[in-house]
């Protein structure tokens, strides 16, 4: 029903989706097609809409747990990747370029708004969805600063099939939120704000944030994750509840939390997600216990699971 409006030699079938995550865990999708533009990935989600075939945007699959038996219907991995500069700092970026290769161009051109996300893997389109945020530059790390600040307008496919452009303000953005959340529409392009930057300073800020995250996020090459599992307990910090009731390290068969930061699992082996989902249930009911706090998990879980 797809070959047709998308090109049968295109259509890769039964394709398994944990090497296209990061924490490499993923049955396989029914069929993956790779969006090259932003018209494919419209084409693409409106035809498996017409057709009735459930379909998912993938990004880099950093924020998504992917079920053992995997996904039915259509995956649809954004590789729509073209970036444009505009004058005064107005840069437009397809929603499956990802946010490291914006960086590069954008601090290789002078721009400074984009390089705060450096060494947080996201496509365009995942880090408008979650509105990507970092803490603001060092010595003082005052303040968490959001993607949203840089946003001046999102081209959005509706569920209806037609396109629209909508400012930031119309985003709702909001921490680990967007109107994207739930609502059927997916950003095919995003229009940045940016302002001039002292080369040195832009090299500075790159350099300490990644330093930053690697000396207290496990290494993504190494240790397979995606980022933190449980949402953010304002003023307390889920990854702080985890530690203190003694889980790190806590291990269910490849699926561990993580020695160096307690709200990230990583997959030390061949973990899969029962394991994963075995090792987050022990974790809410330690803290539930302990605290009585509830953990609400902040990654996506995406296709069928296998009871764990
Ligand atoms: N701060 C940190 O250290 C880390 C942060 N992250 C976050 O994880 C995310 C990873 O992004 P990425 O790998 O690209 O995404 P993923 O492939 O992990 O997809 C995650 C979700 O993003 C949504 N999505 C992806 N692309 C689009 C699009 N074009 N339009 C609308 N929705 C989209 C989908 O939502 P739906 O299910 O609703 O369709 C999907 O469930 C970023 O937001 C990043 O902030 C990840 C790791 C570490
Ligand atoms: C990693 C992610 O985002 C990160 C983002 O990189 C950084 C920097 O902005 O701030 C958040 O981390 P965080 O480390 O502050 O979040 P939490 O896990 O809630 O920890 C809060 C605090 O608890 C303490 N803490 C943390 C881990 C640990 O093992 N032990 C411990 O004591 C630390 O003091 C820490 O600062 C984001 N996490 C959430 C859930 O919002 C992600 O979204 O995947």
């Amino acid at each position: 029903m797809l070959a047709p409006a998308l090109g049968a030699e295109r259509l890769r079938l039964r394709e398994p989706l944990a090497p296209y995550t990061t924490f490499r865990i993923g049955g396989p999708a029914d069929v993956l097609y790779d969006a090259m533009t932003a018209d494919e990935l419209a084409s693409a989600i409106v035809a498996a809409r017409e057709a009735g075939v459930p379909v998912f945007v993938l990004g880099l699959g950093a924020n998504i747990l992917v079920g053992d038996a995997g996904f039915r219907g259509l995956v649809v991995r954004n590789r729509a990747n073209a970036i444009r500069f505009g004058s005064d700092g107005r840069v437009q970026a397809e929603s499956g370029a990802t946010v490291a290769e914006l960086i590069r161009q954008t601090v290789a051109a002078g721009w400074s708004g984009l390089e705060h996300y450096v060494g947080i893997p996201s496509t365009v389109g995942g880090a408008v969805w979650q509105n990507l945020h970092f803490l603001s530059p060092a010595p003082e790390r005052e303040r968490t600063m959001f993607i949203a600040e840089v946003v001046a307008n999102v081209e959005l496919l509706l569920p209806s099939g037609a396109r629209t452009v909508v400012s930031a303000d119309e985003m709702a953005f909001g921490y680990d939120t967007s109107r994207l959340h739930g609502s059927g529409e997916i950003a095919l392009r995003v229009d940045f704000q940016l302002t001039p930057g002292e080369q040195d300073t832009l090299q500075r800020i790159l350099q300490e944030n990644l330093a930053w995250r690697g000396a207290r996020h496990p290494w993504l090459e190494v240790h397979p994750s995606a980022g933190s599992i449980f949402k953010k307990i304002e003023g307390v910090g889920a990854g702080r509840l985890i530690d203190q009731c003694g889980l790190k390290g806590f291990r269910i068969g490849d699926a561990q939390i993580s020695f160096m930061h307690a709200n990230i699992v990583v997959n030390v082996g061949r973990a899969t997600a029962a394991d994963v989902r075995a090792v987050i249930a022990h974790a809410q009911a330690a803290v539930r216990e302990r605290f009585g706090q509830s953990l609400e998990p902040e990654i996506g879980f995406i296709g069928e699971f296998t009871a764990p």
